[in-house]
């Protein structure tokens, strides 16, 4: 299986689920058949049970019913004997007594139409009609011959104490069925005297609506069908009320329970309860004879049977099965819920645990994978012990085209890790060992280090190794990787000569010479020059940068007045020169002159390298410096002279005009100078100059400008200054030169003029204004001080 298709959950659930439906749909069709196969079993067995029950009781009541009826007929055949009815010609006394007992009796029990007694030639003797309640004696000369009668010849013909019975029928008068229909079952029996010569015989109308009665009342309650059937077939009692009697009804059907069911009747052979199956359902039947008397002697009806059935449709069956049913549907949906909902979940687990386990199988394809790869690649796996000499455990098969030993050759303990360890390299991997055993870490790389092959090489060996504790923490094991880095190595040597190589030659230029990596910044080569000057002959760290050392500060040169060489051939890609600002190992400054040149890589598109050297300036540059200085300086007063303040004029008020800010002017003029020289010497003059210039130069602020204007005119920018400031400076400085005590000389005084710049002045408008305000001072008397606004 591969991985793609173990990861398709979804699709094997769903499959899954959809089994379990079909088996869950597959166990319920096969419990409610079971089941229902049960109840079948079960309810057709209950209404079987009920039916036998009823069936016997049934007989029990049919037998009472004519046990009663025998009873009553051999009670009246005693009534006719003792009331003298056997008498060869019984008297009118005796016909009389006998009407009387047998009127009795009619009105006492009600279930018999007629009660007589016909003589042995069939002439009715005594007859007692029932009349509804109302017995009467038929009168002698209503009486009729029954000497034809089938119930007659019968009787007459049976020996004394059998009892004939007739066929259950309906009663017929005048030819036809009498309404409502009167079933009718006749008793008789033979009426003998002392010599046992039969002298007539006594038979009873039974009224069988009694006996039906009786059956219809032990029915009632009976769910299926019930019939009686007289010995043929004939329906007497039908759930069909068309069916009944109809064999006395000539014009009806003539069918009966035999024709309508052939198989059922055809098994109803022999008496007592049976039962038969058919797809219209079970049969319980009973086929029962009418009862002779005590003498067990058979009566003179052969076919007088009744059949009794009870039939248990299929349609009852069913339905009460479905009922049954019924009540075991919420506790099967249950059973089926909970096995659902137990089945979902063992599957879902069950999938899951699938899943994990096909994860766990991809993991180990992809450890085993890896580990074919490890023991296949030039990696070599050592399981050794923390113990003494290092005891290899496994080691990896590839050791030997690597260290010329095989795996073997450790694994059976002739070789161990510490014998193949350089000598020289043994306490470095012993330090490591116990700097693992101190802190926690699970594994680390080793420093390269180098075991001796079966052939005496040395090879150099790069080596992470994991480590293994016990409980208690101690290192039990180390699993290292090991791989052959000689190459490597030869490579990185063979760098470091050609580096040397490099370096020494730098060192034999005389200037400070960088290689700088250009995108780092940092130094990859400093020559002895630049570690001397910079760094006082220590050597340079390897993050060291080219700004850290030369100007000793964190962030690249830039913009336009320390302009950065790397940036410059960053961009053009060409050699740059500029001058820079450094500070050697003690903090001096040096100027040097920074000539940078590019190196590109080997595709000569990028510059990945620079090369600069620093030639030391400073000399240079502190000369121009004091020779700019000499050029702008009066040499007497050492302050600004002219030429330097017209620059300096013209600068302020251009800055000035752009800062829209205040920018004020004082000149001013020692008084009467030339008597100064002419009375004291020149030289004297010239210290009056210097100390004039000092009285001012304390009193002025740094921003002001002072510069000798010419002779013994000066002149003062005063930048940011409102003319009131202006004014009161100027002020203040005349009164300090005409309080200062001037050597030799004593008081002097000078002249101010002073002004402001104008939004449209140039420096000879202001200067013009100034000088004529110093003018005017001047004029009116010296000593003084004008502002001309
Ligand atoms: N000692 C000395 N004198 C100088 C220097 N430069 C100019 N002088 C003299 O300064 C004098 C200036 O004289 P004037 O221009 O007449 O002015 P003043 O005598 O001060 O008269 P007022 O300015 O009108 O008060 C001249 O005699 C110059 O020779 C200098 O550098 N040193």
């Amino acid at each position: 299986m591969t991985p793609n298709s173990a990861m398709q959950p979804n699709h094997r659930l769903t499959h899954h689920l959809l089994l379990i439906l079909l088996g869950l749909m597959l166990l319920a069709s096969l419990i409610h058949w079971g089941l229902r196969a049960q109840v079948q079993e079960r309810v057709e067995q209950k209404l079987y049970d009920q039916s036998v029950t009823l069936l016997r009781q049934l007989n029990q009541q049919l037998q009472t019913d004519l046990k009663e009826v025998r009873s009553d007929l051999l009670y009246l055949t005693d009534q006719a004997r003792q009331n003298g009815l056997t008498q060869p010609q019984p008297s009118d006394q005796a016909i009389a007594r006998t009407s009387i007992a047998f009127k009795a009796f009619s009105k006492y029990k009600r279930r018999y139409d007629q009660v007589r007694f016909l003589d042995a030639e069939g002439m009715e003797r005594v007859r007692v009609n029932a009349n509804q309640g109302q017995p009467t004696i038929v009168p002698t000369d209503q009486l009729q011959s029954k000497a034809h009668r089938y119930y007659f010849t019968e009787t007459i013909g049976l020996p004394s104490g059998a009892i004939y019975t007739s066929p259950f029928d309906l009663n017929v008068e005048h030819g036809e069925v009498e309404l409502p229909l009167k079933p009718m079952l006749r008793l008789a029996s033979p009426v003998s005297d002392a010599q046992s010569n039969k002298r007539g015989i006594v038979i009873l109308n039974y009224l069988g609506r009694h006996l039906l009665n009786d059956f219809l009342a032990l029915t009632r309650d009976y769910p299926g069908r019930t019939y009686l059937l007289n010995s043929e077939g004939r329906y007497l009692l039908s759930p069909n009320k068309l069916q009944e009697w109809n064999f006395m009804f000539p014009d009806s059907p003539q069918v009966g329970f035999a024709q309508d069911h052939p198989l059922i009747w055809s098994q109803i052979t022999q008496r007592g309860i049976a039962s038969s199956r058919t797809a219209e359902g079970r049969f319980v039947h009973l086929r029962m004879r009418l009862p002779n008397s005590q003498s067990s002697l058979s009566s003179g009806c052969q076919n007088c049977e009744f059949v009794l059935i009870l039939q248990i449709p299929e349609s009852l069956l069913e339905t009460q099965i479905d009922q049954e049913m019924a009540h075991q549907y919420p506790l099967l949906g249950l059973f089926f819920l909970i096995l659902g909902a137990v089945l979902i979940f063992l599957t879902f687990n069950r999938e899951k645990r699938r899943l994990s386990e096909l994860q766990i199988q991809h993991l180990n394809q992809e450890i085993a994978d890896e580990r074919d790869l490890f023991i296949g690649g030039p990696t070599v796996v050592i399981h050794w012990r923390n113990e003494f000499g290092w005891p290899i455990d496994y080691i990896s098969s590839n050791v030997e085209p690597l260290l010329g030993y095989t795996a073997e050759e450790f694994q059976s303990g002739e070789l161990s890790l510490s014998s193949i360890v350089a000598p020289s390299y043994l306490q470095q991997l012993i330090q490591e060992n116990e700097a693992a055993q101190t802190d926690s870490r699970s594994w680390f790389e080793r420093k390269p280090y180098q075991l001796v092959s079966a052939d005496g090489r040395r090879l150099w060996i790069q080596d992470t190794t994991s480590v293994i504790r016990d409980s208690a923490g101690h290192i039990t094991h180390f699993y290292a990787y090991i791989s052959d880095i000689s190459p490597l190595k030869q490579a990185e040597e063979k760098l470091q000569r050609s580096h040397h190589y490099i370096q020494n030659v730098v060192d034999t230029i005389a200037d400070p010479t960088l290689v700088i990596n250009i995108d780092t910044y940092r130094l990859e080569i400093a020559n002895s020059a630049a570690r001397q000057t910079y760094c006082g002959g220590a050597s340079i760290d390897a993050e060291m940068t080219c700004h850290r050392l030369s100007h000793k500060r964190e962030v690249p040169c830039s913009g336009e007045h320390d302009p950065c060489p790397i940036e410059l051939i960053r961009k053009t890609k060409a050699p740059a020169r500029v001058i820079h600002k450094h500070f050697d190992s003690h903090g001096k400054v040096i100027y040097a002159e920074v000539s940078a040149t590019p190196i590109f890589d080997d595709t000569g598109e990028r510059v990945v390298q620079i090369i600069e050297s620093h030639r030391d300036i400073t000399h240079h540059v502190e000369m121009e410096q004091q020779l700019t200085q000499l050029a702008a300086t009066d040499r007497l007063t050492q302050v600004f002279n002219r030429m330097k303040f017209d620059d300096e004029l013209v600068e302020q008020i251009e800055w000035a005009k752009q800062q829209q800010s205040a920018l004020g002017l004082i000149m001013f003029d020692i008084d009467h100078f030339k008597r100064i020289n002419d009375n004291h010497g020149h030289d004297v003059g010239d210290r009056v100059l210097q100390e004039a210039v000092a009285v001012v130069q304390k009193r002025i602020r740094k921003s002001d400008v002072l510069a000798r204007w010419g002779g013994e005119e000066f002149m003062i920018i005063t930048p940011l200054a409102d003319l009131a400031v202006v004014e009161t400076v100027a002020e203040d400085l005349r009164k300090a030169i005409a309080q200062h005590q001037f050597p030799q000389v004593g008081r002097i005084t000078a002249s101010f003029g002073a002004s402001m710049l104008h939004p449209d002045d140039d420096a000879r408008a202001l200067i013009k204004r100034v000088d004529q305000a110093l003018y005017r001072s001047k004029r009116e008397g010296r000593n003084r001080t004008t502002v001309s606004p």
